[in-house]
Formats: C-alpha cells, structure tokens, sequence
C-alpha cells in the first residue's frame, strides 16, 4: 500500500492513514481511506466483514474497479462520482450506487468526506457504505426489486426523505409500486416497529370516510354499538398510508387538513380532543395539481401533503428491470414447489410489452403462464397475445444486425418456419401472433 499521493499539497502519511483507520475502527459502519486517485488505502473492520472477499484483496486498488468492476471511475462509465463532486463542493457528497458485493449486487448509500489539510488541500477522502435494505438489485422472496437508472432515482429519494418526519407523496401509475414503496418508507423510517395502517381512500362516501379515519363513539349513529378507534388512532406511533388521495371527496379534504394542521381529531359521535402522532405517506395517480387547477382538489391540501413528491416510474421507462423482476416473480411462486424459469423468447417478448397495468400485470401474467408451463419452463405460447398497440418496440426489426436492443426476434436470420421452431410455437401460432401485432 502506497499513501503518496501525487499532485496533492500535503499527503496522508502512512501514520496518519493508521490513525485514521484506528479511528474508523469504532464506527459500526463499514468505511474506507481513499486517496484522491481512487485507490483504497484502508479499510475498517465492519468493511472487511461486510464487503471484503479473500479472492479479491481491494487495498491498493481502484475503488471503482472494485465496488463496479468497472476500468474507469464512474463518471465516465456514466455514473455520478462522488469523488468528483466532493472535490469541487470541498464537502460531503452522498449517492445510491450498486456496487458488487460478495452476496451478488446490492444497493449502497455511499458518501464520500474528503480530508483537508491546514491550506484546504484535499488529502484523502473517507468513503461510508451503508447497504440499502428497502429494495434489492438481485432476485428477492419479497419487497422492492429494481436496479434501472429510473427505479434508482425514486429509491434513492425515498432514502432521503424517509428517516425524516415529511410527508411524502407517491406519485405513479397504477401497479407501479405505491403501497410497496409506502411500506419502504415506513421500514425505513424511526417509525418501522410502529404500525403501518392503510387506508384505501378510493370508494369511500363522506360519512365512512369519517368514521373509518377518526372513529366513532357508541351510539354515533345507527349500528354504532360500540366504540371504534379509527384508522388514525392505529397508526399511532407509526405511517398512515392514504391510498388514492386524489379521490377524497373536497367535504373531507377539509376534514383531512385540519388533521393534518392541527394533529388533532375527534371521534364521530365524541367531544374529546384525541392527539394524533403518525408519518403521512399519500399516493395517488391522478393529476393532483390539474386537479387543483379545475377546482377538485383543495390547494392547501396539496401544499400539505406535496412536501416532497415521488414519481414511480412506470415499467415501461424501466425495461431494464423486467428481467430481474420476473425471475423474483418466479422464485417466489416456486419456493418449495418445482423450479419455475422462462426462456428467452418469452422473456424477450415480456421486454417489450408496454405494460398499462405496469408491475402488477407482468405479475398476473406470470401467474397466468405458470399454470400452462406444465415442464417448468415458461414460453412465448403460455403467454396472452400482446393488445394491439401494446408493443414498445417492433419485436422482428428487418435486419439482424438492427442496433435496437438485442430481442431474440431481431437477432434471428433464418425464415418464418425456423423461427416458429426456435421459439417452440407454430407457424400459425407466429403467424397470428405477428398478426395481431400488425407485422403479418
Ligand atoms: N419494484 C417492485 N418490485 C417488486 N414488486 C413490485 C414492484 N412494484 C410493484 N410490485 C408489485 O406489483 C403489485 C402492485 O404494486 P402496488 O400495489 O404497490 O402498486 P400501486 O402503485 O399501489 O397500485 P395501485 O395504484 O393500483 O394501488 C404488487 O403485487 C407489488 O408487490
């Protein structure tokens, strides 16, 4: 291990490194001593536990060839280097990276302090990692899984926000994640051994509404038999999860914010003043500022609970991800049954769809498939015909050299009969198929 640092003023000493990490010994997390050309001059032991492999010594090396594989740091691999911004920020830096880990790849919060000496020059940085638990970048029984650009960026705001007490506000399409993220922002919040209480705002008239959030006394109303706690009331210590927001009706929006102004409610039918203690996460995936714009949702409501918004992305704009999502989708529906995979035809066609009912209908498709895979193995047959105008791209461009991504279609050279042949189908089957996605 080297600590000379070339064309900095004044560098780290191999003493002052010892330090350093003797230091970083008594942190919890795991941490690294870089120096300003991105080689790793030390590590703590939570490091060595949690990163360290005995096949790939890392001291000495480049931080990015070890954390990516990858022969240049990572802004130019098209990544964001925190290196680079805490250099010109002369400050801390934070970014969500996968990095590759001994147990496959994996989300990880890194940020990067550099050190500077008595004249501001920067002599070294040290590097904390924290692996992100609220989603995975490899198949996983349950939770959040996603690695595209697109996921990343949502995931990585939800780790901001969620150790704060802001209300969030989740924005997508339908199945794009809402409620999953919502509970991601709970477990990852100082929150996460409190409750998380869902409400389903869609559907509910004004007077439920009322009684379902605040309660009601006994003899409230007819069938009040008892005294009810409301939903706010269980979520006391926890996340109150408002699900569909944009569909409140504007009489309780009213309701609604001076709850949320006041922390304070009443029962339906009561004159005692309860206090409410809960973290607001909202979803909806209507138009919320149009919506405020044509009068049909309050805008002071909006400014309440808009604090800091999140978009989901719908899957279309994360292909990327489809893959990872389906073998997560399989393994979970073949834990202790019979291994479930798919093959590459159908995988290629499952890419490009676009998918309107995004996650949720690649989930019931998959369901759907399995039952028809009587080997096991899913394929292009066990699949429902893509709807018209469903296809994101043409699945057989013209050439099998098209520079559009490599779907096994467009790789394919030979003739309409071996391509059946390839893809275990027909040729009818291709050819209704081709059919009814206009290409016959
Ligand atoms: N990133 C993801 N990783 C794994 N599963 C996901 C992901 N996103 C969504 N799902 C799954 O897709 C389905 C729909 O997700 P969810 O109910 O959270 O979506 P939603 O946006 O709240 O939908 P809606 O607006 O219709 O209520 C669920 O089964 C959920 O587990």
């Amino acid at each position: 291990m080297s600590p000379t640092l070339p064309g900095v003023d004044s560098p780290l000493q191999p003493s002052q490194v010892q330090s350093l990490i003797s230091f970083l010994e008594h942190e919890a997390q795991p941490m690294i001593v870089l120096d300003p050309d991105y080689n790793i001059l030390a590590a703590n032991t939570a490091y060595q536990r949690q990163f360290g492999s005995v096949d790939q010594p890392y001291i000495g090396q480049k931080c990015y060839r070890i954390s990516h594989h990858y022969d240049v740091p990572c802004d130019q691999a098209g990544e964001h280097c925190p290196m680079k911004k805490a250099q010109e920020m002369r400050g801390p830096d934070r970014v969500l990276h996968i990095h590759h880990t001994p147990r496959g790849p994996e989300h990880v919060e890194v940020e990067l302090r550099p050190i500077l000496d008595q004249r501001g020059a920067i002599t070294a940085y040290v590097e904390r990692l924290s692996v992100v638990r609220s989603a995975s970048a490899r198949p996983s029984d349950d939770g959040l899984v996603g690695r595209s650009p697109a996921f990343n960026l949502a995931l990585a705001a939800l780790q901001r926000v969620a150790p704060s007490m802001l209300p969030v506000l989740l924005l997508g399409e339908s199945g794009t994640g809402k409620e999953l993220f919502a509970r991601a922002v709970h477990e990852t919040s100082e929150r996460a051994s409190g409750p998380f209480v869902v409400v389903d705002c869609s559907g509910l008239t004004e007077t439920l509404f009322e009684s379902e959030l605040f309660g009601h006394e006994k003899g409230a109303f007819t069938g009040a038999t008892t005294r009810k706690p409301g939903l706010v009331e269980t979520a006391q210590g926890g996340t109150l999860f408002l699900d569909e927001i944009g569909d409140i009706p504007l009489a309780m929006q009213v309701k609604l914010l001076r709850l949320i102004e006041s922390g304070t409610y009443r029962r339906v039918g009561g004159v005692e003043t309860l206090h409410a203690n809960f973290r607001l996460v909202a979803a909806t995936h209507k138009p919320l500022e149009q919506m405020m714009a044509q009068g049909l949702f309050r805008q002071d409501l909006y400014y309440r609970i808009s604090a800091f918004p999140i978009q989901l992305p719908p899957l279309r704009e994360r292909a990327e991800d489809i893959a990872l999502l389906i073998n997560s989708f399989l393994q979970r529906a073949g834990a202790g049954k019979r291994k479930l995979t798919i093959d590459a035809g159908a995988l290629t066609q499952l890419q490009q769809r676009a998918w309107p009912g995004n996650v949720r209908e690649l989930r019931n498709v998959l369901e759907r498939a399995r039952l028809f895979a009587d080997d096991g193995v899913i394929r292009v047959e066990h699949l429902p015909a893509v709807p018209d105008g469903q296809l994101r791209a043409p699945p057989m461009p013209r050439h099998a050299d098209s520079a559009s991504p490599a779907p096994i279609a467009a790789t394919f050279g030979g003739t309409r009969a071996e391509l059946a042949a390839h893809l275990g189908i027909s040729e009818r089957t291709l050819y209704r198929r081709l059919k009814a996605q206009g290409l016959a």
